[in-house]
């Protein structure tokens, strides 16, 4: 491994150290604990990444680099947006941007795609998906089918996508975002699964099983909902890790980023926590911007550092993992810096807006 970091990629003496590191964290601080859950014994390892979650981010994160072009950044797009909701694909759209990636789509209802197009231009908005009030049943096979091959022509352009934010839970409209789920795996697709997406993953596991692009943002009652659901259980706090691995392990493949006062992560073989000081104040859209925020991780991850994540898969770290704990830990530290300014009154917007300084600080562009 060390031989093919120095061979194949260029990089800074620091950043090299840092590398190394983090390989050796892999394997020397770690525990093996036994664990059981929903029925099933699973052995899961306690990772020590997520205490180095800015290591990781210098890792990940690119240069801007002046021979690179648009889109090589990354091109991230949000499925989500409905009547009700607006606010959420709009967070998770404009937080990717502000950390750095070139091109955010949004593919919401043609009631949401105004109000969000108003909110921002720097956002490509399509208008395309449809809820049953606005289909007659006899059309709803054709309507869906025109649906797919709208978001179909854009599919393997994406680095990443973002199902979920905002997307309410009419049943025709979920139908039609399952299939697209199914194409985007079919094109190995990476893909963050939040807010109402996991409410429809939660009732169709099949959507998710066996697919390991996928990281799961439950918040607290998507969780207990997907515990039920998977493990026939209770949320046990008392072993939080361990019954979160044995998820990650029933469902088979996904990613598991549970949110909370830490986050903690898990793909079923290894469980890491980031715990670096977020916000007291628990303002709506703060997991909208995390899903943003692990989408870009993960474009960047998937197109600059293919090899250093070979290397780290010689290592059994799953990539997926590396990409959570990068995006769970700029948003915290961004949060942390909008409540040391703006207190109680700090908002979603607030947090967004310090994105790119908390960027910064770890990984300075020039
Ligand atoms: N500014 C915005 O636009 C923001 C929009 N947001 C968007 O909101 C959506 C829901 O996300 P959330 O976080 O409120 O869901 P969650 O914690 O599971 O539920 C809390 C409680 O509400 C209830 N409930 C929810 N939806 C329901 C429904 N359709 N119909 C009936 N009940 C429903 C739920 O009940 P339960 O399902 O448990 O029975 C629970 O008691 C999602 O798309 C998200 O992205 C947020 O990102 C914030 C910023
Ligand atoms: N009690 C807490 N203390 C500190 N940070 C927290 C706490 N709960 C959640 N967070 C942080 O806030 C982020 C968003 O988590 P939250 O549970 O609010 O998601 P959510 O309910 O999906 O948000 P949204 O309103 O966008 O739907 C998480 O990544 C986590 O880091
Ligand atoms: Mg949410």
């Amino acid at each position: 491994m060390r031989l093919c970091l120095e061979n194949c990629m260029s990089v800074s003496s620091s950043l090299y150290r840092r590398q190394l590191f983090l390989v050796r964290s892999l394997g020397g601080c770690c525990c093996w604990v036994h664990m059981e859950g929903g029925g099933t014994a699973v052995k899961a390892r306690f990772s020590t990444l997520g205490a180095d979650a800015e290591g990781l981010m210098r890792i990940i994160t690119p240069k801007l680099d002046p021979i690179r072009y648009k889109g090589q950044a990354g091109k991230i797009a949000v499925i989500g947006g409905c009547r009700e909701y607006t606010g959420a694909p709009y967070f998770a759209a404009i937080s990717a941007l502000k950390i750095g990636a070139d091109l955010s789509h949004v593919f919401c209802t043609r009631d949401a795609a105004a109000v969000i197009k108003s909110y921002s231009p720097e956002l490509i908005v399509h208008p395309v998906l449809e809820e049953s009030y606005s289909v007659r049943d006899e059309e709803k096979a054709s309507v869906c089918a025109k649906v797919l091959g709208e978001v179909n022509k854009w599919m393997e352009r994406f680095d990443c996508i973002v199902v979920g934010p905002g997307l309410g839970r009419d049943p025709f409209l979920l139908d039609c975002v399952g299939e697209i789920m199914r194409q985007a795996r079919e094109s190995k697709i990476p893909t963050v699964i939040d807010g109402d997406g996991l409410f429809l993953v939660t009732n169709n596991l099949d959507l998710v099983k066996g697919n390991t692009l996928a990281i799961l943002t439950p918040n607290i009652n998507e969780y207990k909902r997907l515990v039920e659901k998977a493990l026939g259980c209770e949320i046990n706090d008392q072993d939080a890790s361990q019954q979160l691995a044995s998820l990650a392990s029933r469902i088979g493949g996904p990613t598991i980023l549970r949110k909370g006062k830490t986050d903690l992560i898990s793909d079923g073989l290894t469980v890491d926590e980031v715990d670096i000081f977020g916000s007291p104040r628990r303002c709506g859209g703060q997991g909208d911007i995390l899903s943003g925020s692990v989408a870009v991780f993960s474009s960047w991850a998937r197109q600059r550092l293919a090899i250093v994540e070979e290397s780290y898969k010689l290592s059994n770290v799953n990539p997926m993992v590396l990409r959570s704990i990068a995006g769970s830990a700029l948003l915290r530290k961004a949060a942390s810096f909008a409540y040391a300014n703006k207190k109680r009154s700090t908002l979603t917007t607030d947090i967004i807006d310090y994105l790119g300084r908390s960027l910064e600080h770890i990984c300075p562009a020039n």
